[in-house]
């Protein structure tokens, strides 16, 4: 008998695993709203023009060799990275106030930080907004974190349950992290404003919480990589710490090489130094250090300024095709006069809309309709183009009536 004869067979993930069901849909008019993945309006994956002209700039340079990177990855990488979210004129980055190292993407970032965490932070509960992004729970709990929510979605408003969430920080034990979406909130595609932000980091920096914040779509909401990043650089400028997990999987396209960086803000420069030091302690026996090609293709784009801002213009593409089909959507329901308020379609910022549509509706229109998205009524509106608006229409139409 084999010594695994007892194991069970696991669910599919509930997201990824929206992806396995609709590979197997053999209908033609399929649709995948599941995985926060861009589409182009051909439906296919996009490699962003200027990605392409980075790697052949990386195949061309015959003096690049496929040496182990350092504990902590790309060094140059690390300081666009950190550049990228904080600003360049960040007096934490001119202060060397910030340890940053190369991860395997945003979940790898989140990971190494939540494992950091465990290790040498005084306080091991993580309270996550209610509802986040589905992985957040294993990742946290897998560190050794207790995961606890903040009220954060209100489902009659389909807007932010901001009250709840004051109430719920500041009911939280002084120190405990808190993490924060800092653009584009997965799944509901409701963001504070900036005057609420205001409050929240006033709050958390009173009670001492600490800020963990996770950085998926920097320039995917607004189509501004700067904007976009308001919320971090509010907490970074008040001169206090927090954790910043970046992912490059959406913003340049870089799902499957895993590009992603964890960046430490401390209050002082001998203190990152140290925090630096024991965060490899945490990689090497991990994965040892990260890959080089994704972070070389990033490096490369964020260090020539032509690069960059042919980058921006390739992302306010995808961010205003993602804003067209929003519009779309809530124009063809409007016409159906499909019953219900719809607004929040063109409220909800980033990648997804929260419809508030219930799993049995959800359920309903995957069988009927062959339209593949997550169980909790979450749509990937980059999976949407102008062809398959007014299949997604008639679904919702016939779900709700
Ligand atoms: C808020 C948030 N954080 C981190 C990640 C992790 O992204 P990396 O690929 O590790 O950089 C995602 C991706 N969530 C998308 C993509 C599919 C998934 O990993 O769940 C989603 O929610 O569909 C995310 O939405």
């Amino acid at each position: 008998d084999s010594v695994f004869a007892s194991i069970v067979q696991a669910p599919e993930d509930p997201i990824l695993g929206v992806t396995v069901a609709y590979n197997k849909d053999p209908s033609p008019n399929k649709l995948n709203l599941g995985v926060g993945a861009y589409r182009t309006e051909e439906g296919k994956p996009l490699v962003l023009n200027v990605v392409r002209k980075a790697e052949q700039l990386l195949v061309n340079d015959q003096s690049r060799v496929k040496e182990y990177l350092p504990i902590l990855g790309l060094a140059e990488f690390n300081k666009l990275s950190a550049k990228l979210i904080l600003g360049n004129d960040s007096p934490a980055i001119q202060e060397n106030r910030v340890a940053t190292a190369q991860c395997l993407s945003g979940t790898g970032s989140l990971r190494v930080g939540a494992e950091f965490l465990a290790k040498h932070y005084h306080q091991r509960t993580i309270y996550i907004p209610q509802p986040s992004w589905g992985n957040h729970v294993k990742v946290f709990t897998m560190a050794g974190l207790s995961v606890k929510n903040y009220r954060y979605y209100d489902p009659t408003t389909r807007g932010l349950n901001f009250q709840g969430l004051l109430e719920d920080l500041g009911a939280a034990p002084a120190g405990a992290i808190v993490l924060l979406h800092a653009c584009a909130h997965n799944p509901t595609g409701v963001d504070p404003t900036v005057e609420e932000w205001e409050q929240i980091r006033q709050s958390m920096r009173s009670k001492g919480l600490l800020p963990f914040f996770d950085s998926a779509y920097q320039g995917f909401a607004s189509g501004s990589l700067d904007a976009d990043a308001q919320p971090v650089r509010m907490f970074v400028a008040d001169g206090g710490e927090c954790f910043i997990a970046q992912s490059y999987a959406k913003n340049m396209g870089l799902y499957g090489e895993r590009v992603g960086a964890l960046s430490i803000v401390c209050k002082a420069a001998d203190v990152a130094s140290r925090v630096e030091s024991q965060l490899k302690l945490v990689i090497r026996p991990m994965y040892s250090n990260p890959p080089i090609h994704g972070a070389s293709i990033a490096m490369t784009i964020l260090k020539n300024s032509d690069m960059y801002n042919e980058w921006k213009i390739e992302l306010k593409a995808m961010a205003d095709r993602i804003i067209s089909m929003r519009k779309q959507l809530f124009d063809a329901l409007s016409a159906k006069g499909t019953p219900g308020d719809w607004s929040h379609i063109i409220k909800q910022i980033g990648m997804f809309t929260f419809t508030g549509l219930n799993s049995d509706q959800v359920a309903f229109m995957t069988k009927e309709y062959h339209i593949y998205m997550t169980s909790d009524g979450r749509i990937s509106m980059a999976g949407l183009s102008s062809k398959t608006v007014p299949h997604l229409a008639d679904a919702i139409h016939a779900a709700v009536t």
